[in-house]
């Protein structure tokens, strides 16, 4: 069935959008999913040369899928000139289907962390960065690695992050270590951007203590320590690091948009990415919906004189998937038309919902598929345990859930005193209707 662009965004999606996800359509089912098995197989099983080589095929994906114009779709024309024109909305639907594969969004210059750093080179880099950095990012011969989280820092509050920045003359020296560092494992991961604390010049303003400096990943001083696994996976080539940074000497030049200006990079970094994630898992639910429904209907797996898709509650859930699913893509294209009519920040809410909501929605749709398998859903034969588990990082990267819960609760919360007001008025005003229709008593509002 082809992909269906919801009614409520309909008018907002151009002719040209649609002529892509058409394309992107056909590309993610007819090359990205049949070839995410060989990707998987194609990862070297030998420990020397793990993190030392990646999957060929990719590399032949991402000529196909440049050769039809399916490239950087990411950047949103209305915020970037990089980019292939569309907007975040128009991406959005996109990355939904991207979703559907392991290798959709990397055969089409578009995976995480990539996005979010070709972000930032954009919007804060200067010439001179984004000649070095984002050319090849744009270009894909380079991949890149976010670096903030820090092992021995209570991450989910960026403010405790420690990485030390000392600037000597023309130089910046850092010291720390870092984790979780997404794609830092992979032999094509250049460059590391990099959150830090400045050593010099502390300002009195906690949000103005940090700076993001750009690392080439072959610095001496820097080591790779461990790839950390997901649940199991290692999720090699790309992996997710442990990284040491011992005297780490790079040019002054290598700061971005100034010292003291990390939080603002951040802010601006996390919005759209985290549409793409929520867009992505939605893909990937939509995936997990059709293994359901193809194998509640094998008519070889029969139980108690039916199809498994014939008990009650085999049909609730797939129902109750639809509805999961389909509420959750209209909370996020709702963040992504706003970001496109005003900004990021403006739509800070907006992304928070859906960030909160779509991970743990996903969850509970791949949970019902991976059951609906029985012990087949848990193992390798089917990908849903592994989207699963990349599924489950999504309420902790990022931020966690419990942060953005907090934030959207005190910001709820200041509408109290609005609140009382209307109420008061709204009570004064039923007050004297009483009086006038003399009515007897008073309910309580
Ligand atoms: C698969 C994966 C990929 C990642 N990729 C990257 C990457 O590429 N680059 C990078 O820098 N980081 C990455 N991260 C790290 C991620 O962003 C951090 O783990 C996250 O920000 C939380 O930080 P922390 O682990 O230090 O948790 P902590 O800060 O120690 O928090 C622990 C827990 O405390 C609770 N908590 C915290 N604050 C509050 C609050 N206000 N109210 C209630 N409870 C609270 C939450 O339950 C939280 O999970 C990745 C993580 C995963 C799992």
């Amino acid at each position: 069935m082809p992909y269906e662009i919801p009614a409520i965004v309909q008018d907002r999606v151009s002719p040209r959008a649609r002529e892509y996800l058409k394309k992107i359509e056909h590309f993610v089912e007819t090359e990205c999913i049949p070839a995410d098995e060989v990707y998987e197989a194609q990862v070297s099983k030998d420990p020397s040369l793990r993190w030392k080589s990646y999957p060929p095929i990719i590399d032949e994906l991402k000529k196909k899928a440049r050769a039809q114009g399916l490239w950087n779709l990411f950047l949103s024309k209305t915020h970037y000139t990089q980019g292939a024109g569309f907007t975040n909305l128009e991406y959005g639907l996109m990355a939904e289907i991207l979703g559907r594969s392991h290798t959709g969004s990397e055969a089409m210059n578009c995976s995480a962390p990539d996005t979010g750093n070709m972000e930032v080179l954009a919007k804060y880099g200067n010439d001179a960065q984004k000649k070095e950095w984002l050319e090849p990012l744009l270009d894909g011969k380079i991949r890149s690695a976010f670096l903030m989280t820090e092992r021995y820092a209570a991450s989910s509050d960026a403010k405790n992050i420690n990485m030390k920045m000392r600037i000597e003359g023309d130089t910046i020296v850092l010291n720390g270590t870092k984790w979780w560092s997404s794609g830092a494992c992979d032999p094509r991961c250049a460059v590391y951007i990099t959150m830090t604390k400045t050593e010099n010049n502390i300002s009195t303003d906690a949000f103005k203590q940090q700076s993001v400096v750009i690392v080439p990943a072959n610095t001496p001083g820097i080591t790779v320590l461990r790839p950390l696994h997901v649940y199991g996976y290692d999720d090699a080539p790309h992996g997710h690091a442990e990284v040491r940074f011992v005297n780490v000497r790079v040019p002054k030049s290598n700061l971005v948009l100034g010292e003291g200006r990390g939080f603002e990079i951040i802010q601006g970094r996390l919005g759209p990415g985290r549409i793409h994630h929520c867009m992505r898992s939605i893909g990937a639910a939509e995936r997990g919906l059709d293994y359901m429904i193809a194998r509640v209907n094998d008519p070889n797996r029969r139980t108690f004189g039916k199809l498994i898709s014939e008990h009650g509650t085999i049909r609730t859930w797939i129902a109750e998937s639809r509805i999961q699913i389909d509420s959750c893509r209209l909370l996020v294209l709702n963040a992504a038309d706003k970001i496109d009519r005003i900004d990021a920040k403006a739509a800070l809410k907006e992304i928070a919902m859906a960030k909160i909501v779509v991970p743990r929605t996903v969850i509970d749709v791949l949970d019902k598929a991976i059951q609906a398998h029985g012990a087949g859903g848990i193992c390798q034969d089917f990908p849903l345990a592994r989207m699963w588990a990349g599924i489950r990082t999504l309420r902790i990267a990022d931020g966690p859930d419990e942060v953005h819960l907090a934030q959207m609760g005190r910001n709820e919360n200041t509408r109290a005193a609005e609140i009382v007001k209307r109420h008061e008025a709204q009570e004064k005003k039923r007050e004297e209707l009483f009086r006038l229709y003399k009515i007897e008593g008073r309910s309580q509002l």
